[in-house]
């Protein structure tokens, strides 16, 4: 495990360029073992979660570079082989292995993933998903088996509740199908869209994503002829808005999609944040005055989940309480005892946190139990007076793109270390 020490007080300016999306990556590459030709994507972040998915693709004989942002994959030798469990324990995005590998080989045995420890994250509706397509489902010891003797034929699906995973999961597993699969309810984030059109530019025939309802046509073969270019991360983004507004004096972010964070943007200038959104770029001025807001989380293109605890130092500084309700994950609220160790006026009670204003943050011995609560406490470390070391920080290596060299550009004064602890 790694520590990020921060010394806190330094004002940001400058430049920040956003690296392409976790959630979007996590997804293509498993895609890519669907293709029967070598693939190319630019624009990948350097996270952990690359790093690990790659040593997944390894034990499947599916060689893989990842240089200056260029990732090739070359599915054409793989075999199936038993995954490495450390590495599929490592991130969430593992299970999409389950309806690639079942889209490829119509079988599949996978263990559980890990990922965030942000409270319950069933797989009901993805195992359901698998069903209905033909597969026959157990799971013992955890691990998932999945098996389609005769082949995956399309179906209707019905979602009983929006899910990423599971949506991305059913076109994963439906793509080289027989005939045609109906998923509905399905959710609506960009990742998915990002998804469907690589797998289209490859010859598959995926309708209406970015839509609640999604229709395949099965195809036979998928071939690569482009580099698929991932979308601009909408979380990472939303980070350093928050970290900007927070303590810049003057901060431009470059590749970015606005549009994936309206939800985002109208509240921090509700809050009092003089976003200047351009096309592709948004520049944060240096902030007078801010405003507590309330927020509630909610499906694509409501307000996200993985934004709320990124929100939170800002909310700290703002005159009167702010209010976040998570709708998504209740349970996500690890960041709120670390941040009272730093000072902040943050509490959890009854599926509620509300962070009352507070005149100034000091370092503290910190760990970043998830990637998000990671998030937020890096910005109320570069806000804080003196030093703070987080602990885990491996949690927010997993999804923040050459997080240290950004800060310092931007200059921040961070470093990274090997952990003892
Ligand atoms: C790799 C990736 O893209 N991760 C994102 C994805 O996670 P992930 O795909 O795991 O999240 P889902 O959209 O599936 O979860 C949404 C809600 O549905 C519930 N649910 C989900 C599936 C299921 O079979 N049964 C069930 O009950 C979950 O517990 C949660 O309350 O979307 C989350 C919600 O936007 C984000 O926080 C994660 O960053
Ligand atoms: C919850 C998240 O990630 P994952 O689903 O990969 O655990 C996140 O990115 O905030």
């Amino acid at each position: 495990m790694k520590k990020l020490i921060i010394q806190g007080g330094n004002r940001l300016a400058g430049e920040v360029t956003i690296g392409g999306a976790k959630n979007s990556t996590v997804a293509l590459i498993p895609a890519a073992i669907l293709a029967d030709t070598p693939v190319q994507f630019d624009t990948v972040p350097d996270i952990l979660d690359v790093h690990n998915l790659m040593i997944i693709l390894r034990s499947m004989n599916v060689k893989s570079s990842f240089i200056h942002g260029v990732l090739d994959i070359d599915p054409t030798q793989i075999i199936e082989a038993e995954l490495p469990s450390k590495a599929i324990k490592s991130l969430r995005a593992s299970y999409y292995f389950m309806g690639a590998l079942l889209g490829r080989f119509h079988r599949a045995t996978v263990t559980f993933p890990g990922g965030d420890n942000i409270g319950p994250r069933p797989i009901d509706q993805h195992l359901k998903a698998f069903r209905a397509l033909g597969a026959n489902v157990s799971e013992s010891k955890g691990t998932v088996h999945l098996d389609a003797p005769h082949g995956l034929h399309g179906a209707r699906i019905f979602m009983d509740m929006v899910s990423v995973g599971a949506t991305i999961n059913a076109i994963l597993a439906s793509v080289r199908a027989q005939g045609t699969t109906i998923i509905e309810n399905a959710a609506k984030e960009p990742e998915i869209i990002d998804l469907a059109t690589f797998l289209n530019n490859m010859g598959a025939q995926i309708r209406g994503a970015g839509t609640d309802v999604i229709r395949i046509n099965g195809v036979d073969t998928l071939q690569s002829m482009n580099t698929h270019t991932v979308i601009a991360d909408r979380i990472e983004t939303g980070t350093y808005l928050s970290m900007a507004a927070a303590l810049g004096d003057g901060v431009m972010l470059k590749n970015v999609i606005p549009e994936h964070l309206e939800a985002y943007t109208s509240k921090l200038i509700e809050m009092g944040v003089d976003l200047q959104i351009d096309s592709d770029k948004i520049y944060v001025p240096p902030v007078k005055h801010l405003h507590g807001v309330h927020v509630k989380t909610m499906p694509y293109p409501g307000f996200a989940t993985d934004l709320q605890q990124p929100l939170t130092p800002l909310m700290s500084m703002a005159s009167g309480q702010s209010v976040i309700v998570d709708t998504i994950y209740p349970k996500r609220v690890g960041h709120v005892p670390e941040l009272q160790k730093m000072g902040m006026n943050i509490h959890a009670e009854d599926g509620r946190i509300t962070i009352d204003h507070t005149d100034s943050l000091h370092g503290a011995d910190v760990s970043a139990g998830e990637i998000r609560a990671g998030a937020a406490l890096v910005i109320a470390g570069l806000m804080a007076h003196g030093t703070t070391v987080i602990h885990n920080a491996d949690n927010i290596l997993r999804g923040y793109d050459r997080i240290v060299w950004k800060l310092n550009r931007l200059d921040g004064d961070v470093s990274i270390e090997d952990d003892d602890q």
